[in-house]
Protein backbone atom coordinates (compact mmCIF):
# COMPACT_ATOMS: atom_id res chain seq x y z
CA UNK A 1 0.00 0.00 0.00
CA UNK A 2 2.55 2.42 0.90
CA UNK A 3 4.79 1.56 -2.35
CA UNK A 4 1.36 2.42 -4.23
CA UNK A 5 0.62 5.98 -2.27
CA UNK A 6 4.07 6.36 -3.03
CA UNK A 7 4.25 6.10 -6.78
CA UNK A 8 0.39 8.18 -6.94
CA UNK A 9 2.78 11.08 -5.27
CA UNK A 10 5.68 10.65 -7.52
CA UNK A 11 3.17 10.51 -10.50
CA UNK A 12 1.13 13.80 -8.93
CA UNK A 13 4.43 15.43 -8.88
CA UNK A 14 5.31 14.95 -12.30
CA UNK A 15 1.98 15.95 -13.91
CA UNK A 16 2.05 19.16 -11.86
CA UNK A 17 5.74 19.48 -12.96
CA UNK A 18 4.97 19.01 -17.03
CA UNK A 19 1.33 21.32 -16.36
CA UNK A 20 3.81 24.06 -14.65
CA UNK A 21 6.33 23.66 -17.69
CA UNK A 22 3.80 24.14 -20.56
CA UNK A 23 2.71 27.50 -21.60
CA UNK A 24 -1.04 28.43 -21.21
CA UNK A 25 -1.88 27.45 -24.66
CA UNK A 26 -0.29 24.06 -24.14
CA UNK A 27 -1.36 23.31 -21.17
CA UNK A 28 -5.52 23.97 -23.25
CA UNK A 29 -4.49 22.13 -25.83
CA UNK A 30 -2.90 18.90 -23.62
CA UNK A 31 -6.40 19.36 -22.02
CA UNK A 32 -8.81 19.16 -25.49
CA UNK A 33 -6.70 16.13 -26.27
CA UNK A 34 -7.21 14.38 -22.92
CA UNK A 35 -10.87 15.02 -23.63
CA UNK A 36 -10.54 13.72 -27.42
CA UNK A 37 -8.63 10.78 -25.94
CA UNK A 38 -10.69 9.80 -23.17
CA UNK A 39 -13.89 9.61 -25.34
CA UNK A 40 -12.85 7.42 -28.15
CA UNK A 41 -11.22 5.03 -25.12
CA UNK A 42 -14.77 4.38 -23.84
CA UNK A 43 -16.34 4.96 -27.86
CA UNK A 44 -14.18 2.13 -28.52
CA UNK A 45 -14.40 0.19 -25.40
CA UNK A 46 -18.15 0.73 -25.66
CA UNK A 47 -17.78 -0.68 -29.77
CA UNK A 48 -15.58 -3.80 -27.92
CA UNK A 49 -18.30 -4.87 -25.47
CA UNK A 50 -21.05 -4.51 -28.57
CA UNK A 51 -19.36 -6.46 -30.91
CA UNK A 52 -18.83 -9.38 -28.11
CA UNK A 53 -22.05 -8.94 -26.32
CA UNK A 54 -23.06 -9.63 -30.28
CA UNK A 55 -21.08 -12.79 -30.74
CA UNK A 56 -22.24 -13.59 -27.30
CA UNK A 57 -25.84 -13.64 -28.83
CA UNK A 58 -25.44 -15.11 -32.10
CA UNK A 59 -23.32 -18.37 -30.80
CA UNK A 60 -25.86 -18.73 -27.75
CA UNK A 61 -28.97 -18.38 -30.48
CA UNK A 62 -27.30 -20.34 -32.70
CA UNK A 63 -29.86 -23.96 -32.00
CA UNK A 64 -32.76 -21.48 -32.87
CA UNK A 65 -33.74 -22.27 -36.44
CA UNK A 66 -33.37 -19.11 -38.22
CA UNK A 67 -35.58 -17.22 -40.48
CA UNK A 68 -35.21 -17.57 -44.33
CA UNK A 69 -33.96 -14.70 -46.50
CA UNK A 70 -31.00 -12.89 -44.52
CA UNK A 71 -28.15 -11.81 -45.25
CA UNK A 72 -24.93 -11.00 -42.68
CA UNK A 73 -24.87 -7.44 -42.86
CA UNK A 74 -28.12 -6.10 -42.78
CA UNK A 75 -30.06 -9.28 -41.72
CA UNK A 76 -33.59 -9.91 -42.03
CA UNK A 77 -34.50 -5.50 -42.26
CA UNK A 78 -34.65 -6.18 -46.08
CA UNK A 79 -37.07 -8.60 -46.24
CA UNK A 80 -39.69 -6.95 -43.67
CA UNK A 81 -39.27 -3.49 -45.13
CA UNK A 82 -40.53 -5.59 -48.41
CA UNK A 83 -43.14 -7.09 -46.85
CA UNK A 84 -45.73 -4.60 -47.92
CA UNK A 85 -44.65 -5.17 -51.39
CA UNK A 86 -46.17 -8.70 -51.50
CA UNK A 87 -49.64 -7.15 -50.17
CA UNK A 88 -48.28 -8.40 -46.32
CA UNK A 89 -47.37 -6.40 -43.21
CA UNK A 90 -43.84 -7.23 -41.65
CA UNK A 91 -46.30 -9.08 -38.84
CA UNK A 92 -47.39 -11.69 -41.61
CA UNK A 93 -43.95 -12.45 -42.33
CA UNK A 94 -42.77 -13.25 -39.36
CA UNK A 95 -45.51 -15.54 -38.75
CA UNK A 96 -44.80 -17.09 -42.23
CA UNK A 97 -41.41 -18.07 -40.51
CA UNK A 98 -42.77 -19.48 -37.74
CA UNK A 99 -45.42 -21.15 -39.71
CA UNK A 100 -42.42 -22.85 -41.29
CA UNK A 101 -39.53 -22.91 -38.68
CA UNK A 102 -42.02 -24.14 -35.53
CA UNK A 103 -43.27 -22.28 -32.35
CA UNK A 104 -39.80 -20.38 -31.84
CA UNK A 105 -37.21 -19.12 -34.53
CA UNK A 106 -34.76 -16.08 -34.55
CA UNK A 107 -34.24 -12.92 -37.33
CA UNK A 108 -32.08 -10.25 -36.68
CA UNK A 109 -32.24 -6.26 -38.18
CA UNK A 110 -28.65 -5.50 -38.33
CA UNK A 111 -27.30 -5.93 -34.88
CA UNK A 112 -29.99 -6.27 -32.67
CA UNK A 113 -31.30 -10.52 -32.44
CA UNK A 114 -35.30 -11.34 -32.28
CA UNK A 115 -36.88 -14.94 -31.20
CA UNK A 116 -39.96 -15.10 -32.30
CA UNK A 117 -42.03 -17.51 -30.17
CA UNK A 118 -45.41 -18.64 -30.87
CA UNK A 119 -45.74 -21.12 -28.14
CA UNK A 120 -48.36 -20.55 -25.29
CA UNK A 121 -45.92 -22.09 -22.48
CA UNK A 122 -43.31 -19.91 -23.78
CA UNK A 123 -45.71 -16.70 -23.86
CA UNK A 124 -46.67 -17.63 -20.22
CA UNK A 125 -43.57 -17.26 -18.86
CA UNK A 126 -42.59 -13.73 -20.61
CA UNK A 127 -45.94 -12.69 -19.82
CA UNK A 128 -46.66 -13.92 -16.27
CA UNK A 129 -43.87 -16.31 -14.23
CA UNK A 130 -40.94 -14.07 -15.49
CA UNK A 131 -42.24 -11.00 -16.69
CA UNK A 132 -39.92 -8.89 -14.66
CA UNK A 133 -37.30 -10.05 -17.00
CA UNK A 134 -38.99 -8.91 -19.92
CA UNK A 135 -39.33 -5.27 -20.02
CA UNK A 136 -40.83 -3.44 -22.86
CA UNK A 137 -39.03 -3.18 -25.79
CA UNK A 138 -38.72 0.57 -26.25
CA UNK A 139 -35.72 0.40 -28.31
CA UNK A 140 -37.09 -0.70 -31.74
CA UNK A 141 -41.08 -1.40 -31.69
CA UNK A 142 -42.23 1.61 -29.40
CA UNK A 143 -39.31 3.78 -30.15
CA UNK A 144 -41.30 5.61 -32.71
CA UNK A 145 -44.23 6.42 -30.41
CA UNK A 146 -41.94 7.88 -27.59
CA UNK A 147 -42.34 11.59 -28.19
CA UNK A 148 -45.87 11.23 -27.98
CA UNK A 149 -46.67 8.74 -24.69
CA UNK A 150 -43.83 9.07 -23.38
CA UNK A 151 -43.63 7.79 -19.51
CA UNK A 152 -47.99 6.83 -19.77
CA UNK A 153 -48.33 3.60 -18.99
CA UNK A 154 -48.15 1.52 -22.41
CA UNK A 155 -44.38 2.43 -23.11
CA UNK A 156 -43.52 2.85 -19.06
CA UNK A 157 -41.65 0.12 -16.77
CA UNK A 158 -40.02 -0.10 -13.52
CA UNK A 159 -41.61 1.25 -10.63
CA UNK A 160 -43.08 4.34 -12.58
CA UNK A 161 -45.15 2.02 -14.73
CA UNK A 162 -45.95 -0.08 -11.02
CA UNK A 163 -47.13 3.12 -8.91
CA UNK A 164 -49.07 4.72 -12.42
CA UNK A 165 -51.19 1.17 -12.63
CA UNK A 166 -51.71 1.63 -9.51
CA UNK A 167 -53.26 5.30 -9.61
CA UNK A 168 -55.36 4.10 -12.55
CA UNK A 169 -56.23 0.47 -13.00
CA UNK A 170 -59.51 1.09 -10.96
CA UNK A 171 -60.51 4.02 -12.97
CA UNK A 172 -60.38 2.10 -16.07
CA UNK A 173 -61.08 -1.58 -15.01
CA UNK A 174 -64.11 -0.62 -12.33
CA UNK A 175 -65.83 2.81 -11.55
CA UNK A 176 -66.08 3.72 -15.41
CA UNK A 177 -67.80 0.54 -16.66
CA UNK A 178 -71.25 1.49 -15.40
CA UNK A 179 -70.87 4.97 -17.16
CA UNK A 180 -69.65 3.61 -20.54
CA UNK A 181 -73.01 1.93 -21.59
CA UNK A 182 -74.43 4.80 -21.98
CA UNK A 183 -71.48 7.24 -24.10
CA UNK A 184 -71.70 4.16 -25.96
CA UNK A 185 -75.12 4.46 -26.67
CA UNK A 186 -75.18 7.54 -27.70
CA UNK A 187 -72.27 7.56 -30.12
CA UNK A 188 -74.04 4.73 -31.74
CA UNK A 189 -76.99 6.69 -32.00
CA UNK A 190 -75.28 9.73 -33.72
CA UNK A 191 -73.65 7.32 -36.05
CA UNK A 192 -77.10 5.53 -37.14
CA UNK A 193 -78.45 8.66 -37.84
CA UNK A 194 -75.47 9.87 -39.88
CA UNK A 195 -75.68 6.64 -42.07
CA UNK A 196 -79.46 6.83 -42.65
CA UNK A 197 -78.48 9.66 -44.15
CA UNK A 198 -76.22 7.99 -46.63
CA UNK A 199 -79.09 5.91 -47.40
CA UNK A 200 -80.43 5.92 -51.26
CA UNK A 201 -77.58 8.44 -52.15
CA UNK A 202 -75.26 6.20 -53.74
CA UNK A 203 -72.46 7.61 -51.95
CA UNK A 204 -69.67 5.29 -50.27
CA UNK A 205 -69.61 4.57 -46.86
CA UNK A 206 -65.65 4.23 -45.16
CA UNK A 207 -67.19 2.28 -41.83
CA UNK A 208 -63.07 1.82 -40.98
CA UNK A 209 -63.12 5.68 -41.07
CA UNK A 210 -67.06 6.23 -39.09
CA UNK A 211 -65.85 3.32 -36.37
CA UNK A 212 -62.67 5.21 -35.64
CA UNK A 213 -64.45 8.43 -34.98
CA UNK A 214 -66.94 6.26 -33.25
CA UNK A 215 -64.33 5.02 -30.50
CA UNK A 216 -62.71 8.36 -30.56
CA UNK A 217 -65.98 9.64 -29.77
CA UNK A 218 -66.30 6.85 -26.57
CA UNK A 219 -62.99 7.40 -25.54
CA UNK A 220 -62.79 11.03 -25.35
CA UNK A 221 -66.28 11.39 -23.73
CA UNK A 222 -65.15 8.60 -20.96
CA UNK A 223 -61.67 10.07 -20.61
CA UNK A 224 -62.26 13.82 -20.78
CA UNK A 225 -66.11 14.48 -20.78
CA UNK A 226 -65.54 15.77 -24.56
CA UNK A 227 -68.47 16.45 -26.59
CA UNK A 228 -68.54 14.21 -30.07
CA UNK A 229 -68.10 17.64 -32.43
CA UNK A 230 -64.90 18.63 -30.19
CA UNK A 231 -63.50 14.60 -30.53
CA UNK A 232 -64.49 14.96 -34.06
CA UNK A 233 -62.47 18.26 -34.44
CA UNK A 234 -59.43 17.75 -32.16
CA UNK A 235 -58.72 14.32 -32.73
CA UNK A 236 -58.30 13.88 -36.52
CA UNK A 237 -56.94 17.19 -36.77
CA UNK A 238 -53.99 16.70 -34.36
CA UNK A 239 -53.89 13.32 -32.49
CA UNK A 240 -54.48 10.90 -35.90
CA UNK A 241 -51.76 12.78 -38.06
CA UNK A 242 -48.99 12.22 -35.31
CA UNK A 243 -50.06 8.89 -34.90
CA UNK A 244 -50.03 7.82 -38.33
CA UNK A 245 -46.60 9.40 -39.01
CA UNK A 246 -45.21 7.79 -35.53
CA UNK A 247 -46.37 4.45 -37.36
CA UNK A 248 -44.85 5.50 -40.42
CA UNK A 249 -41.25 5.41 -38.56
CA UNK A 250 -41.73 1.87 -37.04
CA UNK A 251 -40.31 0.84 -40.61
CA UNK A 252 -38.93 3.72 -41.73
CA UNK A 253 -36.67 5.18 -39.00
CA UNK A 254 -34.60 7.30 -40.19
CA UNK A 255 -38.17 9.93 -40.69
CA UNK A 256 -37.40 11.15 -37.16
CA UNK A 257 -33.85 12.82 -38.31
CA UNK A 258 -34.92 13.90 -41.70
CA UNK A 259 -36.14 17.48 -41.42
CA UNK A 260 -38.94 17.49 -44.17
CA UNK A 261 -42.20 19.39 -44.36
CA UNK A 262 -43.73 15.92 -41.87
CA UNK A 263 -41.33 16.27 -39.35
CA UNK A 264 -42.15 19.88 -38.71
CA UNK A 265 -45.80 19.21 -38.56
CA UNK A 266 -45.24 16.31 -36.48
CA UNK A 267 -43.46 18.35 -34.06
CA UNK A 268 -45.58 21.56 -34.18
CA UNK A 269 -48.92 19.10 -33.92
CA UNK A 270 -47.52 17.56 -30.65
CA UNK A 271 -46.78 20.57 -28.97
CA UNK A 272 -50.67 21.93 -30.02
CA UNK A 273 -52.24 18.43 -28.31
CA UNK A 274 -50.02 18.63 -25.54
CA UNK A 275 -51.01 22.35 -24.88
CA UNK A 276 -54.55 21.59 -25.51
CA UNK A 277 -54.71 18.32 -23.71
CA UNK A 278 -52.55 20.27 -20.36
CA UNK A 279 -54.96 23.18 -20.49
CA UNK A 280 -58.35 20.66 -19.52
CA UNK A 281 -56.16 18.91 -17.00
CA UNK A 282 -54.70 21.86 -15.46
CA UNK A 283 -58.65 23.45 -15.36
CA UNK A 284 -60.34 19.99 -14.08
CA UNK A 285 -57.92 19.97 -11.12
CA UNK A 286 -58.86 24.04 -10.50
CA UNK A 287 -62.41 23.08 -10.96
CA UNK A 288 -61.39 20.69 -8.09
CA UNK A 289 -59.93 23.24 -6.03
CA UNK A 290 -62.94 25.42 -5.87
CA UNK A 291 -65.00 22.16 -5.10
CA UNK A 292 -67.21 22.30 -8.42
CA UNK A 293 -68.90 19.32 -9.06
CA UNK A 294 -66.69 16.86 -10.44
CA UNK A 295 -67.26 15.07 -14.07
CA UNK A 296 -67.30 11.64 -12.98
CA UNK A 297 -65.26 10.51 -16.05
CA UNK A 298 -61.67 8.69 -16.07
CA UNK A 299 -59.41 11.68 -15.71
CA UNK A 300 -61.61 13.20 -12.57
CA UNK A 301 -61.73 9.74 -11.32
CA UNK A 302 -57.63 9.90 -11.69
CA UNK A 303 -57.37 13.25 -10.13
CA UNK A 304 -59.98 12.40 -7.36
CA UNK A 305 -57.19 9.00 -6.73
CA UNK A 306 -54.13 11.93 -6.64
CA UNK A 307 -55.91 13.88 -4.46
CA UNK A 308 -56.65 11.40 -1.93
CA UNK A 309 -53.01 10.04 -1.98
CA UNK A 310 -52.38 14.19 -1.29
CA UNK A 311 -50.08 14.26 -4.16
CA UNK A 312 -48.65 17.75 -4.36
CA UNK A 313 -50.09 19.26 -7.65
CA UNK A 314 -46.88 20.30 -10.16
CA UNK A 315 -45.52 20.66 -13.55
CA UNK A 316 -44.02 17.14 -13.84
CA UNK A 317 -47.86 15.64 -13.12
CA UNK A 318 -49.30 17.69 -15.59
CA UNK A 319 -47.12 16.26 -18.21
CA UNK A 320 -47.77 12.62 -16.87
CA UNK A 321 -51.52 13.13 -17.29
CA UNK A 322 -51.28 14.32 -20.48
CA UNK A 323 -49.26 11.50 -21.59
CA UNK A 324 -51.53 8.84 -19.80
CA UNK A 325 -54.72 10.48 -21.82
CA UNK A 326 -52.36 9.89 -24.71
CA UNK A 327 -51.87 6.59 -24.07
CA UNK A 328 -55.58 5.96 -23.14
CA UNK A 329 -56.59 7.31 -26.58
CA UNK A 330 -54.29 5.29 -28.39
CA UNK A 331 -54.87 2.15 -26.75
CA UNK A 332 -58.74 2.43 -26.63
CA UNK A 333 -59.61 3.70 -29.95
CA UNK A 334 -57.96 1.56 -33.27
CA UNK A 335 -57.87 -1.10 -31.34
CA UNK A 336 -61.99 -1.27 -30.37
CA UNK A 337 -62.69 0.47 -33.98
CA UNK A 338 -61.19 -2.63 -35.69
CA UNK A 339 -62.60 -5.38 -33.58
CA UNK A 340 -65.88 -3.68 -34.28
CA UNK A 341 -65.33 -3.73 -38.19
CA UNK A 342 -64.38 -7.13 -38.48
CA UNK A 343 -66.76 -8.43 -36.21
CA UNK A 344 -69.48 -6.52 -38.55
CA UNK A 345 -68.00 -7.92 -41.47
CA UNK A 346 -68.30 -11.39 -40.22
CA UNK A 347 -71.59 -10.71 -39.26
CA UNK A 348 -72.69 -9.41 -42.78
CA UNK A 349 -71.48 -12.44 -44.23
CA UNK A 350 -72.72 -15.17 -41.33
CA UNK A 351 -76.81 -14.92 -41.57
CA UNK A 352 -77.04 -17.64 -38.71
CA UNK A 353 -74.86 -15.30 -36.40
CA UNK A 354 -76.41 -12.19 -37.34
CA UNK A 355 -79.81 -13.68 -35.85
CA UNK A 356 -78.10 -14.87 -32.58
CA UNK A 357 -76.66 -11.22 -32.30
CA UNK A 358 -80.04 -9.78 -33.00
CA UNK A 359 -81.50 -12.10 -30.68
CA UNK A 360 -79.48 -11.11 -28.02
CA UNK A 361 -79.92 -7.19 -28.74
CA UNK A 362 -83.44 -7.74 -28.74
CA UNK A 363 -83.25 -9.28 -25.26
CA UNK A 364 -81.07 -6.47 -23.72
CA UNK A 365 -82.27 -3.28 -25.51
CA UNK A 366 -85.90 -4.09 -25.77
CA UNK A 367 -88.28 -3.41 -28.22
CA UNK A 368 -88.50 0.39 -27.56
CA UNK A 369 -84.45 0.69 -28.43
CA UNK A 370 -83.77 1.42 -24.33
CA UNK A 371 -80.13 1.81 -22.96
CA UNK A 372 -79.18 -1.61 -21.77
CA UNK A 373 -78.39 -1.98 -17.74
CA UNK A 374 -74.59 -3.16 -17.45
CA UNK A 375 -76.38 -6.68 -16.17
CA UNK A 376 -78.38 -6.62 -19.26
CA UNK A 377 -74.92 -6.39 -21.58
CA UNK A 378 -72.90 -8.77 -19.58
CA UNK A 379 -75.34 -11.52 -20.48
CA UNK A 380 -75.60 -10.74 -24.18
CA UNK A 381 -72.89 -13.79 -24.43
CA UNK A 382 -72.75 -14.80 -28.24
CA UNK A 383 -72.45 -11.67 -29.63
CA UNK A 384 -69.49 -11.42 -26.31
CA UNK A 385 -68.26 -14.63 -28.45
CA UNK A 386 -68.53 -12.67 -31.56
CA UNK A 387 -66.17 -10.09 -30.67
CA UNK A 388 -63.91 -12.68 -29.48
CA UNK A 389 -63.82 -14.78 -32.47
CA UNK A 390 -62.88 -11.45 -34.48
CA UNK A 391 -60.23 -10.76 -32.06
CA UNK A 392 -59.13 -14.03 -32.77
CA UNK A 393 -59.55 -14.42 -36.52
CA UNK A 394 -57.64 -11.33 -37.01
CA UNK A 395 -55.10 -10.70 -34.29
CA UNK A 396 -56.17 -6.94 -34.20
CA UNK A 397 -52.62 -6.72 -32.33
CA UNK A 398 -50.69 -9.33 -33.74
CA UNK A 399 -47.34 -9.49 -32.00
CA UNK A 400 -46.15 -7.59 -29.12
CA UNK A 401 -42.34 -7.58 -28.13
CA UNK A 402 -40.00 -7.49 -24.88
CA UNK A 403 -36.71 -6.85 -24.11
CA UNK A 404 -35.07 -9.75 -22.38
CA UNK A 405 -33.01 -8.44 -19.07
CA UNK A 406 -31.30 -11.38 -18.10
CA UNK A 407 -30.10 -14.82 -19.45
CA UNK A 408 -33.40 -17.09 -19.61
CA UNK A 409 -34.94 -20.07 -20.71
CA UNK A 410 -37.66 -20.12 -23.42
CA UNK A 411 -39.41 -23.29 -24.63
CA UNK A 412 -35.92 -25.37 -23.71
CA UNK A 413 -33.93 -22.69 -25.31
CA UNK A 414 -31.00 -20.62 -23.68
CA UNK A 415 -32.30 -17.00 -24.53
CA UNK A 416 -29.42 -14.64 -23.94
CA UNK A 417 -30.04 -10.89 -22.54
CA UNK A 418 -30.32 -8.12 -24.99
CA UNK A 419 -32.43 -10.65 -27.08
CA UNK A 420 -35.70 -8.75 -28.14
CA UNK A 421 -38.66 -11.17 -27.95
CA UNK A 422 -41.40 -11.01 -30.47
CA UNK A 423 -44.39 -12.65 -29.03
CA UNK A 424 -46.51 -14.10 -31.79
CA UNK A 425 -50.03 -13.82 -30.45
CA UNK A 426 -51.27 -14.18 -34.45
CA UNK A 427 -49.60 -17.47 -34.31
CA UNK A 428 -51.07 -18.52 -31.44
CA UNK A 429 -54.54 -17.94 -32.58
CA UNK A 430 -53.86 -19.93 -35.66
CA UNK A 431 -52.99 -23.05 -33.67
CA UNK A 432 -56.85 -22.95 -33.03
CA UNK A 433 -58.55 -25.66 -35.12
CA UNK A 434 -59.44 -23.98 -38.82
CA UNK A 435 -58.60 -20.80 -38.08
CA UNK A 436 -59.85 -19.36 -40.86
CA UNK A 437 -62.95 -20.22 -39.92
CA UNK A 438 -65.34 -17.38 -38.09
CA UNK A 439 -66.56 -19.59 -35.60
CA UNK A 440 -68.14 -17.64 -32.07
CA UNK A 441 -69.21 -20.77 -30.76
CA UNK A 442 -65.86 -21.72 -29.95
CA UNK A 443 -65.72 -19.13 -26.69
CA UNK A 444 -69.54 -20.34 -25.68
CA UNK A 445 -69.56 -23.13 -22.86
CA UNK A 446 -68.20 -26.02 -23.62
CA UNK A 447 -66.36 -24.49 -27.11
CA UNK A 448 -62.97 -25.15 -28.22
CA UNK A 449 -61.66 -22.98 -25.67
CA UNK A 450 -62.73 -24.60 -22.62
CA UNK A 451 -60.95 -27.92 -24.23
CA UNK A 452 -57.98 -26.43 -24.02
CA UNK A 453 -55.69 -27.75 -21.37
CA UNK A 454 -56.04 -25.14 -18.46
CA UNK A 455 -52.58 -24.84 -17.60
CA UNK A 456 -52.23 -22.97 -21.17
CA UNK A 457 -55.99 -22.15 -21.74
CA UNK A 458 -55.46 -18.34 -20.83
CA UNK A 459 -52.23 -18.20 -23.43
CA UNK A 460 -54.84 -19.83 -26.23
CA UNK A 461 -56.43 -16.34 -26.75
CA UNK A 462 -53.79 -13.43 -26.08
CA UNK A 463 -55.59 -10.19 -27.79
CA UNK A 464 -55.22 -8.53 -24.88
CA UNK A 465 -52.04 -10.75 -23.51
CA UNK A 466 -51.95 -11.66 -19.86
CA UNK A 467 -50.17 -11.17 -16.71
CA UNK A 468 -49.63 -8.00 -14.98
CA UNK A 469 -48.80 -5.95 -17.65
CA UNK A 470 -52.19 -7.27 -19.80
CA UNK A 471 -54.86 -4.36 -21.41
CA UNK A 472 -55.98 -2.41 -18.65
CA UNK A 473 -58.93 -1.48 -20.82
CA UNK A 474 -60.35 -4.74 -22.27
CA UNK A 475 -63.66 -4.72 -20.31
CA UNK A 476 -63.90 -1.34 -21.32
CA UNK A 477 -63.93 -2.16 -25.00
CA UNK A 478 -65.94 -5.22 -25.09
CA UNK A 479 -68.59 -3.71 -23.25
CA UNK A 480 -68.41 -0.19 -24.98
CA UNK A 481 -69.36 -2.57 -28.32
CA UNK A 482 -72.41 -4.67 -26.61
CA UNK A 483 -73.48 -1.58 -24.57
CA UNK A 484 -74.17 0.39 -27.96
CA UNK A 485 -75.81 -2.41 -30.03
C1 LIG B 1 -60.20 -4.44 -28.70
C2 LIG B 1 -59.57 -3.48 -28.09
C3 LIG B 1 -58.20 -3.59 -27.48
C4 LIG B 1 -57.18 -4.47 -27.73
C5 LIG B 1 -57.16 -5.62 -28.71
C6 LIG B 1 -56.08 -4.11 -26.85
C7 LIG B 1 -54.88 -4.78 -26.78
C8 LIG B 1 -53.85 -4.48 -25.90
C9 LIG B 1 -52.60 -5.20 -25.82
C10 LIG B 1 -52.21 -6.40 -26.68
C11 LIG B 1 -51.86 -4.62 -24.85
C12 LIG B 1 -50.45 -5.04 -24.40
C13 LIG B 1 -49.40 -4.23 -25.14
C14 LIG B 1 -48.00 -4.60 -24.74
O1 LIG B 1 -47.79 -5.14 -23.67
O2 LIG B 1 -47.06 -4.34 -25.49
C15 LIG B 1 -52.64 -3.53 -24.31
C16 LIG B 1 -52.20 -2.70 -23.29
C17 LIG B 1 -52.93 -1.62 -22.84
N1 LIG B 1 -54.18 -1.24 -23.24
FE1 LIG B 1 -55.36 -2.18 -24.58
N2 LIG B 1 -56.44 -3.02 -26.11
C18 LIG B 1 -57.74 -2.67 -26.45
C19 LIG B 1 -58.47 -1.63 -25.92
C20 LIG B 1 -58.05 -0.76 -24.95
C21 LIG B 1 -58.81 0.33 -24.41
C22 LIG B 1 -60.25 0.68 -24.81
C23 LIG B 1 -58.00 0.98 -23.51
C24 LIG B 1 -58.26 2.20 -22.64
C25 LIG B 1 -59.11 3.04 -22.70
C26 LIG B 1 -56.75 0.28 -23.47
C27 LIG B 1 -55.70 0.62 -22.65
C28 LIG B 1 -54.53 -0.11 -22.55
C29 LIG B 1 -53.44 0.26 -21.65
C30 LIG B 1 -53.42 1.46 -20.72
C31 LIG B 1 -52.44 -0.70 -21.83
C32 LIG B 1 -51.09 -0.76 -21.12
C33 LIG B 1 -51.19 -1.62 -19.86
C34 LIG B 1 -49.85 -1.73 -19.12
O3 LIG B 1 -48.80 -1.82 -19.76
O4 LIG B 1 -49.90 -1.74 -17.89
N3 LIG B 1 -56.81 -0.77 -24.35
N4 LIG B 1 -53.84 -3.47 -24.96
Amino acid sequence: MEAVREAMQWLAVKLEGLLAATEPQDQARLAALSVVALAGAVLLTNAVLSVLRFARRELMLRPIASAPGGNPLLGHALVLLNAPKRGKGAWDVIEEWAAVKGNVCRFRILGTHSVVIADPGALKRVFQTKFKSYSKDLRLSYHPFLPILGTGLVTADGDLWQKQRLLMAPALRVDILDDIIPIAKRAVDRLSEKLRGFKGTGREVHLEEEFRLLTLQVIGEAILSLPPEECDRVFPQLYLPVMEEANRRVLLPHRKYLPTPDWFRFRSNITALNAYLVGLIRERWQARLAGQRPARDILDRILAALEASGTKWDAAIETQLCYEIKTFLLAGHETSAAMLMWSVFELSQNEAARRQVVEDAERAFGKANATPSRRAADEMAYTLSVLKEALRKYSVVPVVTRELLEDDTLAGYRIPAGTMITCQLQGVHNQWRDPTVFRPERFMPGGEYDEFDESIRPYMFLPFIQGPRNCLGQHLALLEVRGGG
